[in-house]
């Protein structure tokens, strides 16, 4: 099959990177270098047909604009968040300089280390062209079962959204609050980051699949989870730049905390959860939080 070059050698990148070897010709590349046998400058890996992007978030749009070159590739987006600064999705973001036809984005339930375990995992590929996904989709390794969805919006969205439901699961967890608690929480999580998606015309079916609950029960079930670990921080009391340093690697629930909070503002959308995370983060007592939740 052809070459496929993967940009961003984080945690997610490097597991990509391995897993997508298996079947594939694949080059990597990254701000940093790493001695790694496949690692080249960007400009040869930009060549490529096939481009897997694992660049966070709040950092792609900058990125873009200063490095990136369009010249026919197809893109597979592997970051799950919402801009902080604007509250722009990532589809939005990529497809100022790529056609959207050209785009796909990867969703589902999928810890790196356990990629690079090759350990049995199922994800989504999302693109609203058919041939895209399905091109990427079959890269895929005999380890990993790929599904294709055009629902590129609930895919972005139950990718983004679980990431600040963890926050909250970690907070849960760090004040001991028990199962029920961890339970209730997670599942009307759920019906919050669904109900949002719909306000955007996602498919529910996004939502109570692989994209949304299967990310959603791992991602708020296990400090494995940095985000997670991000609410387990806040419970302790510390605050975020402390938790971030502490953790040393993307949580991407925080700057969509803080997406979520100004499209909420601006839309007059009702959520709940996301409001409260949004508010520790900027310095609210967890307890106060729970209290205000519980007494709605
Ligand atoms: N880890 C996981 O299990 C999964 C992660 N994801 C998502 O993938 C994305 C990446 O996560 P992950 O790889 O784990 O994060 P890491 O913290 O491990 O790595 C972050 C990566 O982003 C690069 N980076 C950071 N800032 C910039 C910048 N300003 N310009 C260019 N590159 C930059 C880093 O480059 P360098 O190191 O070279 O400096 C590094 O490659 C996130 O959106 C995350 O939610 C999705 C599914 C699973
Ligand atoms: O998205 C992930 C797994 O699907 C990774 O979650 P964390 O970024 O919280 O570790």
């Amino acid at each position: 099959m052809g070459k496929i070059g993967v940009i961003g050698a984080g945690k997610w990148g490097e597991a990509l990177s391995y897993a997508l070897s298996e079947k594939n010709e694949v080059i990597i590349t990254s701000r940093t270098s790493r001695p790694w046998p496949n690692f080249r400058a960007l400009d040869e890996v930009l060549k490529c047909e096939y481009l897997v992007i694992a660049i966070p978030a709040q950092q792609i749009a900058q990125w873009l604009k200063e490095h990136f070159v369009f010249s026919g590739q197809k893109i597979l987006v592997a970051a799950k968040g919402i801009e902080a600064s604007s509250g722009r999705f990532l589809n939005d973001i990529y497809k100022e300089y790529v056609p959207e036809e050209n785009l796909a984005f990867l969703s589902g339930p999928s810890f790196a280390v356990e990629v690079m375990k090759k350990l049995p995992t199922a994800l989504v590929v999302n693109s609203l062209s058919k041939d895209t996904s399905g091109e990427f989709a079959a890269f895929f390794p005999s380890f990993i079962r790929t599904y294709t969805s055009e629902d590129v919006i609930g895919a972005e969205i139950a990718g983004a959204y679980k990431n600040v439901i963890a926050i909250a699961a970690g907070i849960c967890e760090g004040l001991s609050l028990g199962h029920n608690a961890a339970a209730s929480l997670i599942a009307r999580g759920l019906v919050e980051m669904e109900r949002f998606g719909r306000a955007y015309g996602a498919t529910q079916e996004s939502f109570l699949g692989l994209s949304g609950a299967g990310d959603l029960f791992l991602t708020a079930s296990s400090s494995m989870s940095r985000n997670y670990r991000v609410g387990l921080g806040l419970a302790q009391g510390k605050d975020k730049d402390t938790i971030c340093i502490e953790i040393g690697e993307v949580s991407e629930g925080i700057g969509t905390a803080y997406a979520l909070h100004e499209i909420a503002q601006e839309r007059g959308i009702y959520l709940p959860i996301a409001s409260e995370v949004y508010a520790i983060l900027e310095g609210k007592s967890p307890r106060q939080s729970l209290k205000d939740l519980i007494e709605r």
